[in-house]
């Protein structure tokens, strides 16, 4: 099946509210809520073809924009590229040109609308953070030095360690603070849990939890992580590691591939620092994921 090439819009205002649109009933995916944006032209650039969707769509001009996921999605009936821009800065006030309804919806509210179903994957990006803290304890001083350095907004954590009587009173102070914490193992009241690779692949049906991670390393891993519906995987080992030299990397290209191959936000891990967070980006990382880049 040919790849439609769309180009799509996260517009965000001041406060934070994202823009939605209501498609029309006789549209593909009709009667649900989308991003603005539409196919790109074959003589036009993304971000060509996103300024003139959202002129023609919204009546609004596109003056700022970065991207912030590219999702590659089977339908039965379409395949679609959805290259998903954040535009922050733009000159007038959306309305439905075409007579669809159109709102300013609150970030933590977007998960109420019905979207399609490619759609899971923008609004885990729109709502995680660039960094990913992996840490086999936790201990106050490592806490401090995250505190120090990233807002809850940009930091979230997943302690390789089960809940326990030592660790029980730091996670739930760092969730108090609004930071997303995942522990290993089942964790049902706080909504998070983590597949290894080794777990995802004897997975057969998504557990019922809000947020699903995994790790991943490779295609067929990637693939099952589709499969499952996963909110957001960590995949590596993008360089190879001091811990494990053996190893080799897969290196950036073949991240970007794989990246572009799954439907959620993809953490770039293994061999890399908080300065590769630019090339993580351009290659199609949500942000990165680290042990020892997180140490103080
Ligand atoms: N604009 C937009 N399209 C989306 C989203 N999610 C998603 O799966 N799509 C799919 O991307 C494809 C192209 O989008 P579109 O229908 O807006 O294209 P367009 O504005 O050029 O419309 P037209 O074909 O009516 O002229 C559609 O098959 C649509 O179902 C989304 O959030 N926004
Ligand atoms: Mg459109």
């Amino acid at each position: 099946m040919k790849l439609v090439h769309v180009a799509v819009a996260v517009i965000e205002r001041a406060n934070g509210d994202i823009c939605i649109a209501k498609r029309a009933d006789h549209q593909h995916q009709g009667g649900l809520w989308e991003f603005p944006g539409g196919k790109v032209e074959s003589d036009e650039t993304v971000t060509q073809a996103l300024a003139r969707e959202i002129h023609e769509e919204l009546g609004v001009i596109v003056l700022g924009h970065y991207p912030l996921i590219s999702v590659r999605y089977e339908y039965p009936d379409k395949h679609v590229l959805l290259d998903v821009h954040v535009v922050n800065e733009f000159e007038g006030e959306p309305h439905g040109k075409e007579g669809q309804p159109v709102i300013w919806c609150p970030k933590d509210q977007l998960a109420s609308y019905s979207f399609p179903a490619a759609n899971k994957g923008i609004l885990n990006a729109i709502l995680l953070p660039p960094y990913l803290a992996v840490t086999n304890e936790l201990n106050q001083p490592l806490i401090d030095g995250w505190g120090a350095h990233f807002s809850p907004k940009n930091l979230m954590i997943y302690l390789r360690e089960e809940l326990n009587s030592n660790n029980q009173a730091l996670v739930l102070n760092l969730r108090a603070q609004g930071y997303r914490v995942t522990v290993k193992g089942a964790d049902q009241e706080s909504g998070y849990l983590h597949l290894s690779s080794a777990e995802l692949l004897a997975t057969d049906d998504r557990p019922d939890v809000n947020w699903l991670s995994a790790s991943c390393h490779n295609e067929e891993e990637v693939l099952k992580a589709n499969a499952l519906n996963v909110d957001f995987i960590l995949l590596s080992p993008v360089n190879s590691t001091p811990t494990h030299p053996e190893v080799l990397g897969m290196g950036w290209p073949r991240f970007a591939e794989l990246a572009l191959m799954a439907h959620m936000p993809v953490y770039a891990l293994g061999g890399i620092g908080l300065d590769d967070m630019g090339v993580a980006k351009k290659n199609g990382a949500q942000g990165i994921a680290g042990i020892s880049a997180f140490l103080p």
